[in-house]
């Protein structure tokens, strides 16, 4: 049996629309199933526990956005259960969705899941006795989930079905006002320590923030991470360069750095904001280790 987790508020309402129409099809269909909705922040992830209980629930399907992914596969993660995750996007910036080439049409993603014949297993991240499952950043990158997560604009961006928007206007409000600082990463046995360091994103996918190509060739089952680091650049060339994150272009751009690795630690002059798949997860030093195909979805 599947069990749900929705999060009405995603997209600001978007995951209620959505899980009217799934619950309408599921009936019609005398699919069983067990739904648990979230009536606060940070709830999904105890729900996802409360579920496995149910010993008959042998998937998990989060409906929601990022941050609802990330709580629901921290749930299984703390169950230890052995659990299929599926997603059905209703979020803002959906880059789970995205990086899996899950159907926006939940519709179609719930046909998908029902199906049940296309599992794939992904890495996942661990941090601070967490997982994240799209990325982590420090710096720049916590700071703009902190300042998107909070805005106003993003609830109205939503309303427009524009919600990418906000990062976007995040990044570029973030810009203005950030103050870089000097950074040791360690990368399983190699040490870089950078100065004027702007941010470090530690990517499972490709894209976060609703579409930002932080790192192109990210690979989500090879049991390493692909790492950006961006220093040594003004703010007014980052503006500029800003942009270019949307098709990956920024990857010639002088100021970003590319890693890959399985163990990353970060640790700088004064604490970094740390986000794990777009939800604040503390500051540096942070240790991000990658553990190989531990999760199983349904794609
Ligand atoms: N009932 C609720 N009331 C208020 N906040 C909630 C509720 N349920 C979940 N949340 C919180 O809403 C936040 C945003 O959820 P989510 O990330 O799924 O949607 P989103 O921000 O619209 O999408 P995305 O992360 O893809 O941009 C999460 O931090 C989550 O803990």
């Amino acid at each position: 049996m599947l069990g749900f987790i929705v999060n009405p508020v995603s997209g600001n309402g978007r995951g209620a629309m959505v899980w009217k129409q799934l619950e309408e099809e599921l009936r019609q269909r005398n699919v069983a199933y067990l739904v648990r909705k979230t009536s606060m922040a940070g709830e999904a992830k105890q729900l996802a526990v409360d579920v496995l209980q149910n010993g008959s629930v042998t998937g998990i399907v989060a409906v929601g956005g990022d941050g609802t992914v990330n709580e629901v596969v921290n749930g299984i993660h703390e169950s230890q259960v052995a659990c299929a995750f599926g997603h059905i996007p209703a979020g803002s910036g959906n880059d789970f969705a995205r990086g899996h080439n899950l159907p926006r049409d939940p519709l179609q993603a719930l046909e998908k899941i029902l199906q049940g014949n296309v599992t794939k297993t992904i890495d996942v991240l661990q941090l601070n006795g967490m997982v994240a499952i799209n990325s982590v950043g420090a710096g720049l990158d916590g700071q703009v989930a902190v300042t998107a997560n909070r805005a106003r604009y993003k609830r109205w961006l939503n309303k427009i079905k524009l919600g990418v928007l906000a990062y976007f206007l995040a990044v570029v409000r973030v810009l203005l006002t950030y103050k870089p600082c000097s950074v040791t990463v360690v990368i399983d046995d190699r040490q870089e320590t950078l100065e004027n360091v702007w941010l470090i994103a530690v990517a499972n996918i490709s894209s976060y923030g609703g579409g930002m190509q932080i790192c192109p060739d990210a690979v989500p089952d090879d049991g390493r991470a692909d790492i950006c680091v961006v220093s040594h650049a003004s703010r007014w060339s980052l503006l500029r360069a800003f942009p270019l994150i949307y098709t990956g272009k920024h990857v010639h751009h002088p100021a970003a750095r590319f890693f890959r690795g399985s163990t990353i630690t970060i640790q700088s002059e004064r604490p970094m904001v740390v986000h794990a798949d777009g939800e604040m997860a503390g500051v540096t030093p942070i240790t991000v280790n990658v553990a190989r195909r531990r999760l199983t979805i349904l794609s």
